[in-house]
């Protein structure tokens, strides 16, 4: 059994950007080992700015928030940013950089973890494969190999089934399914109310949080 301990724990947090006004607030959940939470909010509810107060780039302005483990991200990697020439074992390895001193480059050690980290995603055979020339499902599990190298324990999804088909998403769906298993807990932002049903819990937000539990209660005032 995992420990139950949350991993994520907010207490009539408010957030917001350095110099401007809170932009979300209200925010009292709390998220176990090995939880799924769909945050589920509108276009500019503030799903992007809750995910980067977990990352810690966002001070609270009221309330608390304690995160006990490491976050690592999936973001959105629309094309029309991927114009850099890195292959896909380099995306994985930048998780490793993320852990290292500054003046140390990847090692042997740290390429076969990266490696294996491809392996688990099943793209070993697309390590050398330039990341904007990967599907966009492809994409996402290079990031979640990513989050596999820097060993995350928790791992934000900012909307990662946008523009997927139904093939790849059942195979990312698994995946989160596997990050669980471990013990991860995973968030994953969406603006689809049946997508934010798929988890074991909603954070429903519009600028302030507006519910948070079980699929079933939260989703019925949605
Ligand atoms: N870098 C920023 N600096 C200042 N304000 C910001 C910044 N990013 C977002 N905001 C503000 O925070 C609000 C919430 O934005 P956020 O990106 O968190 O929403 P979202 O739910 O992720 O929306 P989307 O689905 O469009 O990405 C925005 O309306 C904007 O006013």
């Amino acid at each position: 059994m995992h420990d139950r301990r949350p991993v994520i724990a907010a207490r009539e947090l408010a957030v917001g950007y350095p110099g401007g006004p809170v932009v979300l607030s209200d925010l009292t959940f709390a998220v176990a080992p090995g939880e799924r939470v769909g945050v589920l909010g509108p276009n500019g509810g503030g799903k992007t700015t809750l995910m980067r107060a977990l990352l810690g780039e966002l001070e609270p302005r009221a309330g608390t928030l304690v995160v006990e483990g490491r976050p690592g991200t999936v973001p959105q990697t629309d094309r029309s940013r991927l114009d850099y020439p890195v292959s896909a074992l380099d995306v994985v390895l930048m998780g490793a950089l993320s852990r290292s001193p500054w003046w140390r480059r990847p090692g042997r050690s740290e390429r076969a973890a990266a490696l294996a980290a491809l392996g688990r995603v099943g793209l070993a055979d697309r390590a050398r494969t330039t990341f904007g020339e990967l599907s966009g499902g492809q994409r996402q599990r290079v990031l979640v190999a990513r989050a596999l190298l820097q060993d995350a324990d928790i791992v934000l999804f900012d909307e990662p089934f946008t523009g997927l088909d139904a093939a790849s998403t059942d195979r990312l769906m698994a995946l989160i399914d596997d990050l669980a298993g471990e013990g991860r807990c995973v968030l994953v932002s969406t603006h689809d109310v049946a997508q934010a049903g798929a988890w074991d819990h909603v954070l429903r937000v519009d600028r302030r949080m507006l519910d948070y539990g079980p699929p079933e209660p939260v989703l019925v005032h949605a």
